[in-house]
């Protein structure tokens, strides 16, 4: 029998089953940030027990409210701050060299193909996108993980989705993302992986492809997963290009993880996605999914570009190419941050911070903060964001404010007219 990517993940990693099902792993990284990794910290130091299992395997950001935007932001940065240097975790990063986790930490190489991977965050799914287990984990086992290196896990059961077709003009992996979860519903993946396959997943870049896998949790999944192909290895090349030969080595060696062809699904969807329109969220579930043609003309106070769905500098290309020559409506306010210090200074390079400028929109340092209503872009009660973000729940960018989730050539559209809009026009 044939196994699945997450099936030949598990019985790599597995260090023990203490009862039928439940299966302990061996875990490659543990990726930390400032908003859930001090409460195990302080967990840890109640205990007796402030040590790390290999320092060289913890990753840790300040990401979500940066700069600190009052006391008790300034508190969590410190604590993850002089833990860090504690315990000499050289990949740390701070601000100037920080970006939101999902983006920052792939973007430096961290997940290879066939990792095992846990972050006390809910969108580490993204990572999935290499071929990886990724699972975002509560505290508990945050402290476990950072102790012993180890992680407790039923084996999820994996969904297949096939992404049959070619994506049309103007219809992205954010648009592919909204109508599988559309399809499944907010638990329809739920204790279930999702592996993304077919020919759209194989001509997407890792950019898209981790756009894809960061949304699975959003229909309750525990990983996204891509199998790992020539794709991966392009975009891993700077950092593996000393252990192996060639490319078709290391493909060769990151291949064993893409799921057998006999492989045993709990369920396979097909989806043809070649006659897609772009979409958009209307309610406060991400599978409450309508094709923009049905909600252009909402109105829109806010568009927001960023986050650890589409942040990246693929997103922005695509939003200034909407965007170039054209200003913002007057009645909107649009704000820009680039997930990494690199992808903002590429973005610079490029010409495209210039465009978005021009246009009117406000460019923030890297971080999470507007996407999860913490800073920079905080909405009042009653306002509505077009956002390319992840979660459309109520309040979710602010007390009372509503989030339309679309993709960024979308967002872009509708801070040309100032109310949700079709961006096919634009490109
Ligand atoms: C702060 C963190 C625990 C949270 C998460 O787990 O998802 C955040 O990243 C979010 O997106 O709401
Ligand atoms: S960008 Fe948003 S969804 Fe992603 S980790 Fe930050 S707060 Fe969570």
């Amino acid at each position: 029998m044939g196994m699945t990517t997450a099936q030949k993940i598990f019985a790599a990693h597995l260090v023990d089953e203490p009862f039928a099902g439940t299966k302990v792993l061996k875990i490659d990284v543990v990726m930390c940030h400032e908003i859930t990794t001090p409460i195990a910290i302080a967990d840890l130091m109640a205990r007796g027990k402030d040590r790390v299992f290999d320092p060289t395997k913890i990753k840790a950001v300040i990401d979500h409210v940066t700069p600190s935007k009052d006391s008790k932001t300034a508190t969590q940065a410190k604590m993850l701050r002089d833990w860090a240097r504690r315990h000499d975790i050289k990949d740390f990063f701070d601000i100037g060299a920080n970006g939101v986790c999902h983006a920052i930490f792939p973007e430096k190489g961290f997940i290879r193909p066939g990792n095992t991977v846990i972050m006390g965050d809910s969108h580490t799914c993204t990572h999935g996108a290499f071929g990886a287990f990724a699972a975002g984990v509560g505290t508990t086992d945050l402290e476990v993980g950072i102790l012993k290196g180890v992680c407790a896990f039923r084996e999820p059961k994996t969904i297949r989705v096939n992404l049959n077709g070619t994506l049309p003009k103007g219809v992205f992996a954010k648009d592919a993302i909204l109508h599988v979860i559309g399809n499944l519903g907010v638990n329809g993946a739920t204790d279930r992986v999702i592996e993304f396959g077919g020919p759209i997943v194989g001509q997407m870049s890792m950019e898209s492809r981790m756009t894809l896998c960061n949304m699975a949790i959003e229909a309750g999944g525990t990983s996204g997963i891509c199998a790992p192909d020539m794709v991966t290895v392009e975009y891993l090349w700077p950092f593996i290009s000393e252990n192996f030969a060639s490319k078709e080595a290391a493909l060769a060696e990151y291949g064993v993880w893409a799921s057998d062809a006999d492989a045993e699904y709990d369920k396979v969807i097909d989806l043809d996605l070649s006659n897609l329109e772009p979409l958009c969220t209307f309610g406060y579930k991400p599978d409450q999914v309508k094709p923009i043609s049905e909600m252009a003309g909402a109105p829109v106070d806010q568009v927001y570009l960023g986050s650890c769905t589409n942040g990246r500098l693929e997103d922005l290309r695509i939003a200034a190419q909407v965007l170039k020559g054209k200003k913002i409506a007057p009645t909107v306010r649009a704000i820009l941050s680039p997930a990494t210090p690199h992808i903002y200074q590429q973005a610079n390079a490029e010409g495209l911070i210039e465009i978005f400028m021009s246009a009117g929109f406000c460019v923030t340092n890297p971080t999470c903060g507007a996407c999860l209503g913490m800073s920079n872009g905080v909405l009042a009660e009653g306002e509505v964001c077009a956002s390319t973000t992840n979660r459309n729940f109520m309040g979710r960018m602010g007390k009372g404010g509503m989030v339309h989730l679309l993709s960024p050539a979308t967002a872009a559209a509708s801070a040309i007219e100032g109310k949700l809009a079709d961006p096919r026009k634009y490109l």
